[in-house]
């Protein structure tokens, strides 16, 4: 039996999504560990006044190309771009070009999507729906098609507490939804949203359990396999460990906490913190594409990808990085609760009155004030991430494991998504130096400076508590006879309460 490498060696693979975070992971792991591979075709769209050929150039320049470059210096001759914009009709791809990719498509990786929490329904559903319809159209016409890998998610059913291995019936039918939405107007359609996506939290969750049901829909004319991955998190181990470039879900939160803007935040202390390394996600798709092409399996088989039943964390054993990021607003110091109330108090003390001072500060000092819009924006993101931190969920992940055990030796380590050897502390170390390499384009050198700025910022504190301490004394208790009592009963009782442990300590000595 072919090994993965051997399988994918001479075929032509179509992707889409490659601009994207997981996308650019599974066209690098191709082209590292797949060497044979004949031509990557991507889907891509120009973005932001740049050309598709041009954002394409510049992916291939990204530091996560660098071992892939190193191997093989052409290694862009496999990359073939093609124009798309997957929410126009026909996906915008010319005559020309569906042609060629009806003529020689081997394997479809499906990564595109819009993964916005806020995303308005109708968007959603154009991309995450209907556009996957449209791409199983166009694997229908692919003479030589293999496979046909659908990147969904494991909370598609975050209304379910337990999630097996299956295509769970939507609420409605997808199709029959796109047409009643089609003549309505966007404000209708956000009226009724709410009513539509029932009991699920956002228009991204819904609208990836229609695209999985209208994929499940193709399996008796496409070979076709689903990936559910949990919290895509940085890598693990590949290219190399940490590798990350974008604030989604907890990137975004590590990065707010260790510039000491985010100090508490609502989350389930006991809860799993289901995260899943990007490479992990990666090397299990190449392999469920490998198993769906040899093994051909009789319908669409669906792969939890996910690490709490195999190899448990909790939100509450997160410890962040102690590699400092520069210029830190205050020092880091996050907490999580899973209280409302406790949680709204501090978002009083330790966001809302910092902002208040610093924005205070910047008005006298005549600049623009900008510290309580960040914030705003930060409690909107972060209220949209706390439904997956404040509960739990189980996944089975019998067809995990039955791939693992489908692998050669060699391809198990390979391509490794064997989550049982993670270590969790060492990985989310990494995670953090990710995020402050990659996404945030900080030197390690400057490591030194940004721990002195957090002792400056310590002696600012000490000064400013200081202040206050005598501010309160002076209005407040130097002035009353009942507050000085107050305070000096209060003073004593300390004492007294001091100098009784000491000496039950000096006894026991
Ligand atoms: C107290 C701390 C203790 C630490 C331990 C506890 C950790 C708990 C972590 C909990 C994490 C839980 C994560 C759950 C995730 C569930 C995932 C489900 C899995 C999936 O299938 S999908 C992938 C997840 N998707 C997302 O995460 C997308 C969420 N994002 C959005 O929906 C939108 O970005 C959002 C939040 C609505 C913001 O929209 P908007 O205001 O319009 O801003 P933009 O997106 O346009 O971004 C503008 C600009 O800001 C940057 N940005 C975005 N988010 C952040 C952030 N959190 N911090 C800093 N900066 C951020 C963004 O990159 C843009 O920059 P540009 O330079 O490109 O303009
Ligand atoms: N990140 C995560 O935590 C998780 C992600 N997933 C799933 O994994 C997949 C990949 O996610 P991720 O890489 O994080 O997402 P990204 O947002 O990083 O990437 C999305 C990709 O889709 C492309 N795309 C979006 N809209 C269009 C469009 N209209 N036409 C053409 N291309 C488009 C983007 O292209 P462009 O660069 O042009 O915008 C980009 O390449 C998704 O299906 C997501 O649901 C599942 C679980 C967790």
């Amino acid at each position: 039996m072919a090994s993965i490498a051997e399988y994918y060696a001479g075929k032509s693979v179509m992707i889409t999504g490659a601009t994207g975070f997981m996308g650019k992971v599974l066209v690098e792991k191709l082209l590292r560990s797949c060497p044979e591979v004949k031509a990557l075709y991507i889907l891509v769209r120009p973005k932001a006044g740049q050309s598709m050929q041009q954002r394409v150039s510049d992916m291939m320049k990204c530091k996560l190309f660098d071992r892939v470059r190193e191997d093989d210096p052409d290694f862009h001759q496999k990359i073939i771009p093609i124009s798309s914009e997957l929410t126009q009709p026909s996906l915008a791809i010319s005559p020309e070009d569906v042609q060629r990719l009806t003529a020689c498509i081997n394997v479809v990786f499906h990564c595109a999507a819009t993964i916005r929490f806020d995303e308005p329904l109708k968007h959603a559903l154009q991309l995450n729906v209907m556009a996957t319809q449209q791409l199983l159209s166009l694997a229908q016409q692919m003479h030589h098609l293999e496979a046909f890998i659908h990147i969904s998610t494991a909370y598609a059913n975050c209304n379910r507490k337990h999630i097996d291995e299956v295509i769970y019936p939507p609420p409605v039918e997808p199709r029959k939804l796109i047409e009643s939405l089609e003549w309505m107007d966007e404000s209708i359609v956000l009226d009724i949203t709410p009513r539509l996506i029932g009991d699920r939290p956002n228009t991204y969750t819904y609208t990836k359990a229609l695209a999985e049901y209208s994929v499940q829909q193709e399996q008796d004319r496409l070979p076709i396999g689903i990936i559910r991955p949990s919290i895509v998190g940085a890598s693990w181990q590949e290219p190399f460990p940490g590798w990350i470039d974008n604030f989604n879900g907890p990137s975004g939160v590590f990065i707010a906490a260790g510039k000491g803007i985010l100090r508490t935040m609502r989350a389930n202390n006991d809860a799993v913190a289901d995260l899943i390394p990007v490479d992990v996600v990666i090397n299990l798709t190449l392999a469920a594409g490998w198993y769906t092409a040899v093994h051909r399996p009789k319908t669409a088989l669906v792969y939890n990808c996910t690490t709490g039943g195999i190899n448990p964390f909790h939100w509450g054993e997160i410890v962040l990085g102690t590699n400092p990021l520069e210029q830190a607003f205050r020092r880091p110091n996050a907490n999580i609760t899973s209280n409302y109330l406790i949680n709204q108090y501090w978002i009083l003390v330790s966001h809302k009155f910092p902002a208040f001072i610093y924005d205070l500060f910047l008005r006298l000092s005549g600049q623009k004030p900008q510290m309580m819009r960040i914030f705003n924006r930060l409690h909107k993101a972060i209220s949209l991430l706390e439904y997956f931190s404040s509960q739990d969920w189980e996944w089975s992940s019998e067809n995990m494991s039955m791939l693992m055990g489908q692998l050669a030796p060699d391809d198990r380590k390979t391509f490794n998504f064997d989550v049982r050897q993670l270590n969790w502390p060492e990985y989310i170390d990494n995670y953090c130096i990710g995020t402050k390499k990659y996404v945030l384009n900080e030197d390690m050198s400057d490591i030194p400076a940004a721990r002195q700025h957090l002792r400056k910022l310590r002696n600012i504190r000490y000064t400013f508590n200081t202040l206050l301490v005598v501010f309160i004394w002076r209005v407040f208790i130097a002035r009353s006879q009942m507050a000085r009592n107050i305070w000096y009963f209060v003073v004593s009782l300390c004492f007294k309460f001091l100098s009784y442990f000491r000496a039950s300590s000096t006894l026991t000595k």
